[in-house]
């Protein structure tokens, strides 16, 4: 180690300050010396250019304010993109914040902008970055990313979305609500693909209820400029005259110049760095140096969300101090915060290889809430291990799903036993009273 690395040596060096920030405040409050090292803003993405934007402008569609208004309140949440006051809280923590992109240029050793930081824990929380689909010609013309998207005051007369994921549902939303003419394209026959197909049909239904034209199956192929903006073709033929893309085709970790492959980590551009249980970084196949490597958030390709994030941050702070402990992941929650929202936990009725699923469901429109809320759009189903005679997944959409439907992720993590499940009472009128004709059926059908 130079000199220069041996000054300025830390028990832990933290890449990445989103999750990272809690892993260092965390390592620095149990008394290691810690230095965070964030290329961006303190905070990571959530807070300014992803999860709190987009909900809080999803919350003021659905109040019906202007689009003045909700841009005006989506930056006070954002606070402006100014992060002096959480680099603040981390210095209070203890921890010493370094600006600038970190890179490992050799075992023990991290190098921002040109300064050395010697390490003995290296955390790799360095999130994910949106993918530019192969389309030809999309360089030429105006596109945005969600970052953009969520924190621009222009709202496009005109707008494309590439995706039917998460993102390209929700910021569809947004935009078809404050006026925008949104024409979304993905390639899969439906929106949310991976999901139980109910999810991403009532979805759609909402969507193209607000104006937004769905194309669907469909692939975008070459885009052009033209006189009064673009065009983007389609495989179907057709093409779409927009003022702008947003792009919305997916994330993948941000694990390229980090000088992974000098410290020996085993990491893949399109899955991220692999951990094990603990989150400590598999080592490759030649082996690693010794090195203690952990890894949290987005970078690892486990769950692309925030609480899964920090639920890792947790595992990995336990591992640093000594404490082992094991994520466990059969109960990520994955939810989409339209109207009506989406939420997904444990096995998906379309990835359950290996299981016999035994699935109920019922629609909300059942329900003496959907009455008093006058909606009638939505439905739970609750999917079962024939084996072990437990919950094992779950799916539903409806008003506040992301709310009523923590009590199945509960019974799935807790593998709670279905005579307990179909013995508990729940509060009328609520969305909750869905779950105990289900469960009822379940019981009878295992
Ligand atoms: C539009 C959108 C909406 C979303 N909404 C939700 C939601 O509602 N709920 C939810 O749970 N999830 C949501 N997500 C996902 C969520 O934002 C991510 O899962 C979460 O931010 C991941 O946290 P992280 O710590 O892994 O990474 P990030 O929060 O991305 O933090 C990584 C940080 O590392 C920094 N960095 C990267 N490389 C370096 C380097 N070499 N040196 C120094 N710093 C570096 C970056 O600048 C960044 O600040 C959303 C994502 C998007 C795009
Ligand atoms: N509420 C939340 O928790 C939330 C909100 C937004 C994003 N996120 C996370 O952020 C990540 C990124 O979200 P995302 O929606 O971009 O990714 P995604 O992977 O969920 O969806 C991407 C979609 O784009 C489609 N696609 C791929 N190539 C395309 C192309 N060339 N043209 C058009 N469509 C194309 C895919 O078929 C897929 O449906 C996800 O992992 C998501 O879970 C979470």
């Amino acid at each position: 180690m130079t000199d220069d690395a041996q000054d300025r040596r830390y028990d832990v060096v933290v890449l990445g300050g989103g999750s990272g920030k809690n892993i260092a405040a965390e390592l620095a409050r149990a008394g290691r010396s810690v230095a965070l090292v964030e290329g961006r803003l303190v905070g990571g993405e959530c807070p300014y250019f992803a999860c709190m934007p987009s909900k809080t402008l999803l919350h003021s569609a659905r109040l019906g304010e202007t689009w003045e208004h909700a841009v005006a309140r989506r930056d006070e949440v954002t606070r402006h993109l100014e992060d002096a006051p959480t680099a603040a809280q981390m210095a209070e923590a203890g921890v010493t914040v370094v600006r600038g992109r970190g890179r490992v240029v050799r075992p023990g050793v991290v190098e921002v902008e040109g300064t050395e930081y010697g390490y003995t824990d290296l955390v790799v929380a360095t999130g994910s970055e949106p993918v530019r689909p192969p389309v030809e010609g999309i360089d030429e013309v105006p596109t945005w990313t969600s970052d953009e998207a969520l924190t621009r005051p222009d709202l496009p007369r005109r707008l494309i979305v590439l995706g039917g994921g998460a993102v390209g549902c929700e910021l569809s939303q947004i935009y078809a609500a404050f006026g925008s003419q949104v024409t979304l394209v993905e390639p899969a026959e439906r929106l949310l693909a991976a999901e139980a197909p109910f999810l991403g049909e009532t979805l759609a239904d909402a969507l193209r209820r607000m104006g937004a034209d769905l194309r669907l199956g469909v692939a975008a192929t070459s885009a052009e400029r033209t006189e009064t903006g673009l065009r983007l073709r389609l495989s179907d033929g057709n093409h779409i005259d927009a003022d702008r893309i947003l792009i919305a085709a997916g994330r993948r970790p941000r694990v390229a110049d980090l000088g992974l492959e000098t410290i020996g980590v085993r990491f893949d551009p399109e899955r991220g760095i692999a951990v094990d249980s603990t989150c400590h970084a598999a080592p490759t196949a030649e082996g690693t140096d010794g090195t203690n490597v952990w890894a949290a958030g987005d970078v690892t390709g486990v769950a692309p969300y925030t609480h899964a994030a920090n639920y890792q941050a947790a595992v990995v702070v336990s591992n640093v101090l000594g404490k082992r402990r094991e994520a466990d992941y059969r109960a990520i929650p994955r939810a989409v915060y339209t109207t009506p929202s989406v939420y997904a936990v444990g096995v998906s009725p379309l990835a359950a290889s290996g299981l016999e699923l035994v699935a109920a469901g019922y629609d909300l429109a059942e329900t003496a809430r959907a009455a008093v809320e006058d909606d009638d759009r939505g439905r739970v189903e609750l999917y079962a291990d024939r084996a072990r005679g437990v919950l094992v997944g779950a799916a539903a959409v409806g008003l506040y799903a992301e709310e009523w439907m923590s009590e199945i992720t509960l019974a799935i993590r807790a593998e709670t036993p279905l005579s307990i499940l179909t013995d508990v009472v729940h509060a009328f009128p609520t969305y909750g009273e869905a779950f105990e004709p289900v469960l009822r059926e379940l019981a009878e059908q295992l």
